[in-house]
């Protein structure tokens, strides 16, 4: 019997820069959270201490804020210059995984216009990118998390299987809500990356909103359709919906009746919906989703 080192990385995670561009009088933020990984021969490090191979956690962490120091651009953009640059540092580093989270920041309306410097948080939503750069090869998951939406009618829940345990009652009009976590895999490396994040979002949304759901199941597949129809650049669509759960309160001890008007918004337990919707065609994954 041998004991042998599996696959590992190393970098430092959570890295929080924030960049603002002053070219203009009306000041442009861009917060994100990065965390990077290299992947390679570490081998001495781990079996011997022998750190000739390790880039450190550190250089990595400074080389993000140093990459920043002309702009960040698209978040896309600006992990494969992390990423290939990784790649290219030392011989012996044949890949690199950077992560980063993009948090949004709204202009704080004065006199009927937004403010040139003064900003509010945009709330708990990200947008998000994997870029996994592998020898010359690159590959891009971006996506959002954090979304929160909710309706409050055109969503009904019956005609499930049913057993002893089962006490749920079914229901044609019920509130639907749910916080989505979006990844997409794009084929290439090369796209508007902007204008591709704000198209997906609002078709998650218009989705969302316009179908009339009879599952959180469906609607999440439905969502996930209507982005890869428009969007062939799009290979797969991988969601996580939790099913956020409005309970109808029984208002009957107060004597009082409840027509679908008060409920308990429970934060826990939660059903956990999630899929993956793609084309039987698309590109092969890699190590994207490593
Ligand atoms: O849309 C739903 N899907 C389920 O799988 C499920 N299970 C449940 O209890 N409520 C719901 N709602």
């Amino acid at each position: 019997m041998a004991i042998v080192l599996g696959p590992n990385q190393f970098g430092k995670a959570e890295v929080r820069l924030v960049h603002v561009d002053r070219s203009t009088p009306v000041h442009r933020i861009t917060d994100l959270n990065v965390s990077t990984a290299l992947r390679g021969d570490f081998a001495a490090a781990h079996l011997t201490g022998d750190n000739a191979h390790i880039h450190t956690t550190d250089a990595q962490k400074n080389t993000v804020y140093a990459f920043a120091r002309d702009g960040v651009g698209e978040i896309e953009e600006f992990g494969l210059r992390l990423a290939r640059h990784f790649t290219g540092a030392f011989g012996w580093i044949t890949g690199s995984r950077i992560e980063i989270e993009q948090y949004g920041w709204d202009r704080i309306p004065v006199g009927g216009a937004g403010h040139d410097h003064a900003f509010s948080r945009a709330g708990a939503e990200r947008r998000t990118t994997v870029v996994t750069v592998d020898g010359d090869d690159a590959y891009i998951v971006s996506g959002l998390a954090g979304l929160v939406v909710l309706k409050s009618t055109g969503s009904e829940f019956w005609g499930y299987a049913t057993d002893r345990y089962t006490t749920l009652a079914e229901t044609t009009d019920r509130i639907l809500a749910t916080e989505v976590t979006a990844r997409w895999r794009l084929t290439g490396a090369d796209h508007d990356y902007g204008k591709l994040f704000t198209s997906i979002r609002t078709i998650l949304l218009e989705t969302f909103a316009s179908v009339h759901s009879l599952a959180l199941q469906q609607t999440l597949y439905k969502m996930s359709e209507e982005v890869l129809t428009a969007h062939p650049e799009v290979a797969e669509i991988r969601m996580s919906m939790p099913n956020k759960h409005h309970f109808l309160v029984d208002l009957e001890p107060y004597g009082l009746d409840n027509p679908n008007t008060v409920f308990y918004a429970a934060d826990r337990p939660y059903g956990k919906i999630e899929g993956t919707v793609t084309r039987d065609d698309a590109d092969p994954a890699g190590p994207a989703w490593l």
